[in-house]
């Protein structure tokens, strides 16, 4: 069995990440933290997992959290890069969900979260947790940089064509909407029931922190030599709990058929247990994803014309986080990859 910890187990992904890990065959869960509730039952907050989960929430505590395999930090960033230096020396692997491990690039990761980085030298270890591209260097990880929620969207929508150098590189747009649960469980007014039902905006249009994430990994798959993707990035607040919609706009440089582009997405995810290359002209819908590991994607080239769409839906607290980390998690540990992650989606 692994020994796994959570530090952060009261937020969004916290609770998402508990209820993966607790019918999960392989692990044993040791520690939960929440700082502002230790000594609480796990249950008492989250009364879901009654009967499955008899720990209480506990303080962070190093000598705890290293006596386990494996830390999940699910906490804001800039907590993981203080406490996993030392869980690290002392041997502990780690997932990360938050973004203090994703960018190589430390000035940029400073200018985007405005603090200073206390680790720098092991975001230079860290290995992307995007297993669709990195899963032999998952494999041997000792710390996991695990995706944000609309990179990862938009990232497995668009890595077959930059992949395969057939569109403009200077010219990618994302609009992507999220659901609520997407900005954490902290209260805050614009998430409250009054100002965001039955409504819908833009927010950062001007610049978002997801945006340097998307360009660096997409600059990595680029062929040699290309001009470097640049990403124009608009996210959206969507009146529901969970789920990301990305609408992708790329510009064709060269005469591709529907048919072609369609056999491109199919072969590329064609061994990836999670992304689903939906029918040529589908319409993926976020419902179909709620609470799975999936991505489902669709690419279309409507008229016939130069510019591409491709759709693309995943669950932030899943495939966008909680639910990638596990699959990363099973790799590290050599197990089947979608061992607790098999089930379909809840409906309606
Ligand atoms: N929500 C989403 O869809 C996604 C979130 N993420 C990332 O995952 C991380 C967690 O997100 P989310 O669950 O939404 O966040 P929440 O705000 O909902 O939860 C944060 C958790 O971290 C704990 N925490 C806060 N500060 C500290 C600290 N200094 N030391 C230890 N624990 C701390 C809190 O408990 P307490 O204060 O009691 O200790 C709480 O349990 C964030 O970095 C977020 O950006 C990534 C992808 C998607
Ligand atoms: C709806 C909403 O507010 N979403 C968050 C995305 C948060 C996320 O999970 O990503 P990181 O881990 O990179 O912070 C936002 O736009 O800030």
């Amino acid at each position: 069995m692994i020994k796994v910890a959570i530090v952060g187990g009261t937020g969004y992904t916290g609770v998402e990440l508990l209820r993966l890990l607790v019918t999960h065959p392989q692990v044993e869960l040791t520690a939960i933290t929440s700082r502002a509730l230790a000594g609480t039952p796990v249950a008492e907050l989250f009364p879901s997992l009654r009967g499955h989960c008899d720990l209480a929430f506990c303080e962070p505590d190093l000598e705890q959290l290293a006596a386990c395999d494996l830390v999940f930090f699910a906490t804001p960033h800039g907590v993981a890069q203080a406490q996993v230096p030392e869980l690290v020396q002392r041997g502990v692997r780690v997932i990360d969900l938050s973004a203090d491990f994703r960018l190589r690039d430390i000035p940029t990761w400073e200018q985007w979260y405005g603090q200073q980085h206390a680790a720098p030298e092991l975001a230079a270890q860290a290995v992307y947790g995007l297993p669709e591209l990195n899963r032999a260097e998952i494999a041997g990880a000792q710390l996991v940089a695990c995706p944000g929620c609309y990179p990862t969207a938009i990232q497995l929508g668009w890595i077959p064509l930059l992949e395969a150098g057939i569109v403009d590189p200077g010219q990618l747009i994302a609009s992507a909407a999220s659901g609520a649960s997407g900005a954490g469980r902290q209260a805050k007014t614009d998430l409250l029931l009054a100002e965001n039902s039955d409504n819908f905006r833009a927010y950062a249009a001007g610049g978002h922190r997801h945006q340097p994430e998307i360009e660096q990994t997409l600059r990595g798959v680029q062929p040699a030599g290309d001009s470097a993707a640049r990403v124009t990035f608009v996210p959206h607040l969507v009146p529901m709990v969970r789920g990301i919609h990305a609408t992708l706009f790329a510009n064709l440089r060269s005469d591709q058929s529907a048919q072609e582009l369609q056999e491109l997405f199919e072969s590329r995810y064609r061994d990836e247990p999670f992304v689903d290359v939906m029918p040529a002209g589908s319409h993926p819908q976020t419902r179909s994803v709620r609470g799975t590991n999936v991505c489902r994607l669709s690419v279309l080239q409507p008229q016939g014309r130069d510019t591409l769409v491709v759709l693309s839906v995943i669950d932030n607290l899943a495939k966008g986080s909680s639910a990638q980390a596990l699959q990363n998690m099973n790799i590290m540990f050599g197990l089947d990859e979608t061992l607790g992650l098999e089930s379909p989606a809840l409906l309606p």
